[in-house]
């Protein structure tokens, strides 16, 4: 067990939302084996994807680095002794971990939706024609211009209070945030409306929070254990084998979202040009023990549906 002469030190990210989910993890290790706040040390590690140059340039996080822009620099702090866990939010991980690191514990989901957030109007549809829309993903850029194709994109980065100033100085009518960063803020007024999943699915593993480990460390495993939310692992064995057989990450106009019903699972994919111009969806029902298996046999038909040259983002 850890104590406050030999704490388990909890990997993250600076930013707010990072902050407030290792929080969150320290609270639920606490209580799951009552110990004090300081059995854990929050240990912040700066990532290339928190290099203010590199995020002020406005480019698509793409070209930044790919995957494991938010990652790499915590996974190596990891495997070198440094931390004993991060804390991620799972729609930045990519589908595999490096060697030596394992990811099998997810507290419980947030909010899965992505959220509208407009100084002007409550709602996407409410959208005058030819409006200024502000969004960095290539999944919300992709998904709006196949139901908008009269709005305009604009690059749009940034924590959510710099992305307000930006809505008020008028750079652009409307942006998406997901409702889960601002409910884990406690900033959910910030949204106008939360996104129905019907009108645009969000990406695999919105609102997860995962907690990655040493595979070896047996002892922070069994001490894990306890706060692993179970329908969200179910969930994500989903999403995220859909993602890996599509061959994914976070910046890929790819959506999916897995609900659980009823004792069974329903998967819904979505892949789109980058430019919008085509959308193909599916859905697969079944088995929770199948999850994974479902969500690469509904990743293979989409693929096969896919006109030639529809996959030229992926490089
Ligand atoms: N790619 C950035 C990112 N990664 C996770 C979240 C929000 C929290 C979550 O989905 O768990 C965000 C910001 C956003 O999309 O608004």
């Amino acid at each position: 067990m850890p104590s406050e002469t030999d704490p388990l030190k909890i990997g993250t990210r600076g930013s707010p939302l990072a902050l407030a989910q290792a929080h969150e993890t320290r609270r639920r290790l606490m209580a799951a084996h009552g110990l004090p706040e300081g059995a854990f040390e929050i240990v912040v590690i700066k990532t290339t994807g928190d290099n203010a140059a590199l995020i002020a340039a406005d480019k698509p996080l793409k070209e930044l680095g790919g995957k494991g822009l938010f990652t790499k620099e915590i996974e190596e702090a990891m495997l070198a002794g440094r931390i004993d866990i991060a804390v991620h939010s799972m729609k930045d991980m990519p589908v595999a971990q490096p060697e030596g690191l394992v990811l099998d514990c997810y507290l419980p989901r947030e909010d899965v939706r992505d959220a509208f957030v407009s100084p002007k109007v409550a709602r996407l549809m409410d959208l005058p024609e030819g409006a200024v829309v502000g969004s960095s993903s290539l999944r919300r850029r992709a998904q709006l211009a196949n139901r908008r194709p009269d709005l305009r994109m604009v690059e749009f980065r940034g924590n959510v209070q710099t992305r307000m100033k930006k809505l008020s100085e008028g750079v652009a009518e409307a942006t998406f945030l997901a409702m889960a960063g601002l409910n884990r803020l406690g900033m959910a007024e910030v949204a106008r409306s939360a996104i129905a999943p019907e009108e645009m699915l969000p990406a695999v593993a919105q609102g997860a929070i995962g907690i990655e480990r040493r595979g070896a460390d047996g002892a922070t495993a069994a001490l894990l254990a306890p706060i692993h939310d179970r329908p969200t692992g179910e969930r994500l064995a989903a999403e995220r084998a859909f993602l890996a057989t599509l061959d994914g990450s976070c910046e890929t106009p790819i959506a999916g979202l897995a609900i659980l019903e009823g004792g069974a699972i329903w998967l819904r994919g979505e892949i789109l040009r980058p430019d919008g111009s085509e959308a193909i969806a599916g859905e697969r029902r079944g088995a929770i023990s199948d999850a994974a298996e479902l969500g690469a046999d509904l990743a293979r038909e989409l693929l096969g549906l896919a006109p030639k040259g529809f996959f030229d983002w992926r490089g």
